[in-house]
């Protein structure tokens, strides 16, 4: 048998491609022990407009929620859309208006917020997952009574009551439909539109436009979620934005609630969903940033995580 080099199959292995399986090998280990902790339990995933805004993006987010559900991880998406429906309400030649991190809404603006989140956004979504397979399946806040909601009350930086018009806060989330999604084996996407009550528990028969954090830390609570993670367009919380150097990595539920009123924009909702959902006995509420491909799935799976944590005081004794 020839063993000459002028052989056309024999391809030698170099140095390099050694050491980078080394890496790659590592990498898998390290996840080991965070599959086996979230192995059959629920993580919501707060998918926000901001970090959907490449092709590059969605396929990675895509890949990384059909990864956690073959490794046993029950994924459910609550998504957003805001850039998404401001780009929307442009081409109608409606003004965008947003208040204490959320858009005022009239009976217009609404109308396009469902078209946007329910038939545009969300169907997206449904695609680039279901291009691994059958697993996704979207639902609105409509669907088999999801979410509840009243008309939200919202205080300026002084004090002063807001008028956001048609945005409502979650009283209620009816998980049903989310967890028989979760037994049969699928992936429940959901946006964030609810039926409105009244203080009695009748429907009005209007629905109000829920900001997609504040949904998703309501959503968490109500599966007893191990984890809620946050994907937005900063690496994570600031103690003292816009400075870079202030990034946090991991923060007490106290510490935040001592925050919040000094908070600006679109960071109002996102921590007061984190908080609220730590309240009620999620673990841990991770904000990540998700402009960097993946970093969704190197938040549940690798130690040290990526983004800013949110734990429950006693854990941060
Ligand atoms: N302390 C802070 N740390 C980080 N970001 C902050 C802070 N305060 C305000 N922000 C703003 O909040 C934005 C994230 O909220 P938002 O735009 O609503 O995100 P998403 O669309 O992902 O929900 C950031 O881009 C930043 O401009
Ligand atoms: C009341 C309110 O503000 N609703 C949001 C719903 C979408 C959302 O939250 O999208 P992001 O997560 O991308 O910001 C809105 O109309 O923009």
């Amino acid at each position: 048998m020839s063993t000459s080099s002028s052989a056309t199959s024999l391809k030698p292995r170099d140095e390099s491609t050694l050491a980078a399986a080394g890496q790659k090998a590592a990498v898998l280990v390290e996840a080991l022990p965070w599959i086996q902790k979230f192995a059959g339990e629920t993580i919501v995933i707060k998918y926000g407009g901001n970090a959907m805004i490449n092709d590059e993006l969605r396929r990675a987010f895509a890949e990384d929620v059909v990864f956690l559900k073959h490794v046993g991880v029950n994924p459910v998406v609550v998504h957003g859309g805001g850039p998404q429906i401001n780009h929307m309400l442009e081409r109608l030649g409606i003004q965008s208006e947003f208040r204490a991190g959320l858009r005022v809404t009239t009976p217009e603006t609404l109308e396009a917020v469902r078209m946007v989140l329910t038939g545009q956004v969300g169907r997206e979504l449904i695609g680039l997952i279901n291009s691994h397979g059958p697993y996704a399946v979207g639902l609105s806040g409509e669907d088999a009574a999801l979410l509840r909601s009243r008309r939200k009350k919202a205080t300026g930086p002084d004090g002063e009551e807001i008028d956001l018009g048609l945005v409502g806060e979650v009283t209620g989330v009816n998980p049903e439909a989310v967890q028989d999604l979760i037994a049969a084996g699928r992936i429940p996407v959901i946006s964030t539109i609810s039926p409105e009550f009244t203080e009695e528990g009748s429907p009005t028969g209007e629905v109000l436009n829920i900001n997609a954090d504040l949904a998703a830390g309501a959503v968490a609570s109500a599966l007893g979620a191990a984890k809620l993670v946050m994907l937005t367009d900063v690496e994570g919380l600031y103690a003292d934005w816009p400075d870079k150097s202030s990034l946090i990595s991991s923060l007490a539920a106290a510490d935040l609630r001592q925050m919040l009123p000094s908070l600006e924009s679109g960071m109002i909702p996102k921590m007061e969903a984190a908080l609220a959902a730590v309240d009620a006995g999620v673990p841990r509420a991770a904000i990540v940033d998700g402009r960097r491909p993946h970093s969704m799935l190197l938040e549940i799976v690798t130690s040290a995580g990526i983004g800013t944590q949110v734990v429950p005081d006693q854990e941060a004794l």
